[in-house]
Formats: C-alpha cells, sequence, structure tokens
C-alpha cells in the first residue's frame, strides 16, 4: 500500500503514477518513498482548486490573512521540525536549514504587507462618480518549487498567491517531497479550505501534466534556466496566462582595488560557497585585478577556502555547508572542473568529491584567466572561475558576456568605482561591499536574460499574483448637464 502523499480537493491519496524515492544525500539513506500523481489526479486537482477558488477569492481579505497568519504560527510551532526535514533531505548544515525556516516565516508579514502596498485598493473621486484601482486574483495557479530552498522559494510564490485569493496547486522537486508533505500539513492544520492548496507530487511527467493542463490560469516557476525555457516555450500563444520565472545565474563578482583583504575574501566566500554553491544568487565568476593587491586577496581567499568546513549537517561542531543534493550533483561538479581543466584552467584549490555514496564536496577555485573560451553555463555547486584583469572597462565587459543576469557585485573602496559599475553591470540584483547571496525578502528579487522574465518575485511576488482593475462607479445613471455635440436625448 503506497503512502498518502497527495494532497487533492483537502485528502490524502497515494499517487497512481511512477513510484519514486527521495534520498538523503549526507549518508544515502530513503527519507520518503510514494508514488507521482498521475495525469488523472492532476486534472482532480485543478477541477477541486477550480471550484475552491471563487469562494476562496469572495473571503474577507483579513479572513484570509487570519488563514496565513495560522500557518505562521504553525510554522513557528514546528520551526524545528522543519529545519531538521530540510537539513535530512538536502543535506543543508542544520544552522542554515533554520535560517530557510527564519525566512519562511518572514515571508509572512512581508506578503501582507507587499499585498497592501503593490495590489491594494485605490479610490479616487471625479465628478458624480469615483474612480477605483483594484486588484483580482488570477484564478488556479501552479507552483513550482527547486530543491536548493525546498520550504522558502516555494513559499514565496504560495503565500502571496493564497493572499491575493487564488488557488494554487503546489508541485515540489521530486528531491524534496518530505518537506513540501510537511509544509502543506501545516497549511491543512492552519484551517485552508479544501482546495485552495493542493500538493502535486511527482517527476518530470507530473510537472509536464499540469504545466500543459488547460485548466490553470498561471504558473509561477523557480529552478532551472532550461526548465523555465520550456515552459515559457508551452505557454506561447497563450498571452492570457501569467507566466513568472525565476531561474539560474552565471554571476560575477568583481574586486577592485580594497584595503581589508580578509572582508573581502568573507565577502567572496559568501558568495561563492554558501550552501555548498548551490544558491541561484552564488558568485560563479570572480574578477581580480592582476595586481599585489589581487594577489593578496586570491591568496588569503585559496587559504580560507581550503580551510571551509565541509561535514555532516547534523554535525556538533556545525560545517560551514553540509552536501549537495545528490552523488550525482556531486560528481556532476566534479566533471565540470574536469571540462574547464581541459579548456586550459589552472586548479588553485581542487574541488573533490569526499565520499562515495553522498553529496559531500570540496570547494574549488579555479583561475580561468587564460583557458579557452568557456560555455556560459551555470555551475550549481562550490566551484569559483577566477579571471584575472588589468582593464576595469574590460572585466565589466566579460562580466556582461553572459546570457544570464540574476546577481553581480563589486566588492570596492572607492565609491565612483560603485556608480561606474552600476551604470553598465546587467543584472536584476547588484551589490557594492556585500555578498552576492543573502537577498532580502522586502525588496523585488529576480534576475534578466536567461534569469528571468521580468515578473520579479520576493517583496513583488504581489504584482503576479493579481491582476488590476480599473473601474468608474457611480451610485446611480445621470445625465450629462452638456452632451457632446450632434447628440440629442
Ligand atoms: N532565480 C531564482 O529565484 C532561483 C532560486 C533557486 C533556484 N534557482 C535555480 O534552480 C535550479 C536548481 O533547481 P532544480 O534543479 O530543482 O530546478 P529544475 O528546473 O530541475 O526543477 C524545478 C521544478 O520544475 C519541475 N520540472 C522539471 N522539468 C520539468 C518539465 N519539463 N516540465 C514541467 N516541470 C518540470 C521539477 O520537477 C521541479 O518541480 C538552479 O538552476 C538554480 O539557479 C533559481
Ligand atoms: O537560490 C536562490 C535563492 C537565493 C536567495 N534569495 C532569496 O532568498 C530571495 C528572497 C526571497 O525570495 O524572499 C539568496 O539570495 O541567497
Amino acid at each position: 500500500m503506497s503512502q498518502a502523499t497527495q494532497f487533492i480537493q483537502g485528502q490524502w491519496q497515494a499517487g497512481a503514477g511512477a513510484p519514486f524515492n527521495s534520498i538523503n544525500p549526507a549518508n544515502g539513506a530513503i527519507v520518503w518513498q510514494g508514488h507521482s500523481a498521475d495525469a488523472l489526479q492532476v486534472d482532480a486537482a485543478i477541477q477541486a482548486a477550480r471550484k475552491a477558488f471563487i469562494d476562496w477569492s469572495q473571503w474577507p481579505l483579513s479572513e484570509r490573512i487570519n488563514v496565513v497568519q495560522a500557518f505562521a504560527d504553525q510554522l513557528k510551532e514546528h520551526a524545528e521540525a522543519m529545519a531538521v526535514l530540510i537539513a535530512e533531505e538536502t543535506g543543508k548544515a542544520l544552522w542554515e536549514s533554520r535560517t530557510e525556516v527564519a525566512a519562511m516565516t518572514g515571508k509572512i508579514a512581508i506578503s501582507i504587507k507587499a499585498h497592501a502596498e503593490r495590489t491594494g485598493t485605490v479610490e479616487n473621486p471625479m465628478p458624480g462618480a469615483k474612480a477605483y484601482i483594484r486588484h483580482k486574483p488570477h484564478g488556479v495557479v501552479a507552483v513550482f518549487g527547486p530543491y536548493n530552498f525546498p520550504g522558502h522559494l516555494p513559499n514565496g510564490h504560495i503565500v502571496p498567491a493564497i493572499i491575493a485569493g487564488n488557488a494554487v496547486l503546489f508541485k515540489p522537486s521530486e528531491l524534496t517531497p518530505k518537506v513540501a508533505e510537511f509544509t502543506v500539513k501545516l497549511w491543512q492544520q492552519a484551517g485552508i479550505p479544501a482546495g485552495v492548496i493542493s500538493l502535486l507530487q511527482g517527476e518530470v511527467a507530473t510537472g509536464k501534466a499540469l504545466a500543459s493542463h488547460p485548466g490553470i490560469d498561471g504558473l509561477f516557476f523557480t529552478g532551472s534556466s532550461n526548465t523555465g525555457h520550456f515552459l515559457h516555450q508551452q505557454f506561447a500563444g497563450q498571452p492570457g496566462k501569467i507566466l513568472a520565472l525565476e531561474m539560474g545565474g552565471n554571476n560575477p563578482l568583481l574586486v577592485k582595488n580594497v584595503g581589508n583583504i580578509d572582508a573581502a575574501v568573507h565577502d567572496i566566500i559568501q558568495s561563492a560557497f554558501l550552501s555548498s554553491g548551490q544558491r541561484c544568487t552564488c558568485a560563479r565568476r570572480l574578477f581580480l585585478e592582476s595586481s599585489a593587491n589581487g594577489d593578496a586577496i586570491l591568496a588569503k581567499l585559496i587559504q580560507a577556502s581550503r580551510n571551509i568546513r565541509v561535514a555532516e549537517p547534523f554535525a556538533t561542531e556545525q560545517p560551514f555547508y553540509g552536501a549537495m543534493i545528490s552523488e550525482k550533483a556531486a560528481l556532476g561538479m566534479v566533471k565540470a572542473q574536469a571540462d574547464i581543466q581541459a579548456a586550459g584552467g589552472i586548479s588553485l584549490l581542487e574541488l573533490t568529491h569526499i565520499q562515495p555514496g553522498t553529496g559531500f564536496v570540496t570547494p574549488g577555485i579555479i583561475d580561468v584567466t587564460d583557458a579557452a573560451p568557456l560555455p556560459d553555463e551555470e555551475h550549481f555547486g562550490p566551484l569559483l572561475k577566477v579571471y584575472r584583469y588589468t582593464d576595469f572597462d574590460a572585466a565589466i565587459a566579460e562580466a556582461n558576456n553572459t546570457a544570464y543576469g540574476l546577481s553581480a557585485g563589486l566588492l570596492a573602496d572607492d565609491a565612483s568605482d560603485y556608480q561606474y559599475f552600476f551604470a553598465r553591470i546587467r543584472a536584476g540584483i547588484v551589490n557594492w561591499n556585500k555578498p552576492i547571496t543573502g537577498a532580502s525578502s522586502a525588496a523585488p528579487f529576480g534576475g534578466i536574460g536567461k534569469s528571468g522574465n521580468h515578473r520579479a518575485s520576493a517583496y513583488y511576488a504581489a504584482d503576479y499574483c493579481a491582476y488590476p482593475v480599473a473601474s468608474v462607479e457611480a451610485d446611480a445613471i445621470s445625465l450629462p448637464a452638456t452632451l457632446n455635440p450632434g447628440l440629442t436625448i
């Protein structure tokens, strides 16, 4: 008898599709087993969501917010259990998994505020009438989540969508079904009405059945650029459907003449290696001056990175980072490094897969200054490519030499260097003297080019969860004092 892993019309039921597992990448143990939702279950969930939507959208906003607040209370009560699940299923260090849960809880107040500020109601007086700007939910929306933040990133779509009055069909990453299941159980405990949130677990077949179903009004996606492009093509010719895409990056971090070498090294490591490099905002390319200052930073960076503690997520002495999501992902990084070496890259610190059967890798740093041109790819792990430069303009041009545009940063003492950089760099997140990871939920979050489609998430998620309606309204019909020329009544 298969586990009841799908949540459809307020009921838990077993998936009728193919079986799949979730594996703890720190030790290879199976942490979750179930079956995918098949196409009929996807259809049933959509029908239930369509039914639930009208009612839910008509609930007073304050009552919808009460349910969302009750979800926040559930999250707070079960915060440690959620953090443990995240650590177990993703290999993320427990300290960091706890910060993910805190981000989920923090999202509630931010989303309520954003909903009011960005999609609230505006009333303007006009002669004999009132003009209104209001916002309506789209209807039934699908949310697709990635594995690297299995709680926080889907939550960043789900919470604003629910506040706005949509019904949500949540399709989590097939690598993190257990965190998704726990999240939806908290929504259930919070009293969300049947059909307002559904959970459709499964692999790509489930994702395709959901994304291609005519019964959805929109899809909010966070994941890889390849999948996002596939969805974009699938949505072509359907202008009435809203598609929000948050995808990867090939993010540059430039360093120009900084006095505080330790602080620079800290910000580079936080940018490149946090979460074992599995953040979409992670620095993939580091541009360092060919100068004594650049040499000193590089030497310290190699030494500090060599000392980074990589260990089991629950280790008493907590690691800086734990395991990557899978052994396959770890081996993918080893292969990426070998490809760059073959193209002429010189390893300054070798990335190594340290434990067969797990996702543990050490950080890698590779000098690619004299390598053959490299493909413009996001390597989603702790491997940092270093470019030494002599000309700042050329470094900025190379930093922009990517089809992506998620995050970028400059470490530099001189404010005019930042102004110069800011005017030229192309990215949705541009930082100065701070790491380029760790973006705030209280700001818009999204990229340009292959990184997104101008529907920024986080604080601006409210924008894609509702559409504006302009109305001119009067209590009674009245004849204008003056009629237009040529008209008699
Ligand atoms: N910009 C952002 O906000 C952001 C945040 C986190 C992660 N990411 C990116 O996500 C990637 C890592 O996450 P991932 O590997 O889980 O992403 P992914 O694209 O493999 O999967 C994301 C979701 O899409 C589903 N999916 C995959 N193929 C599909 C298809 N053909 N049709 C329908 N659904 C499909 C998956 O099952 C999953 O639910 C990285 O590239 C990272 O940069 C971006
Ligand atoms: O992996 C991608 C997300 C990385 C993370 N960004 C955010 O958390 C954005 C804020 C939000 O969505 O609320 C980061 O920048 O580290």
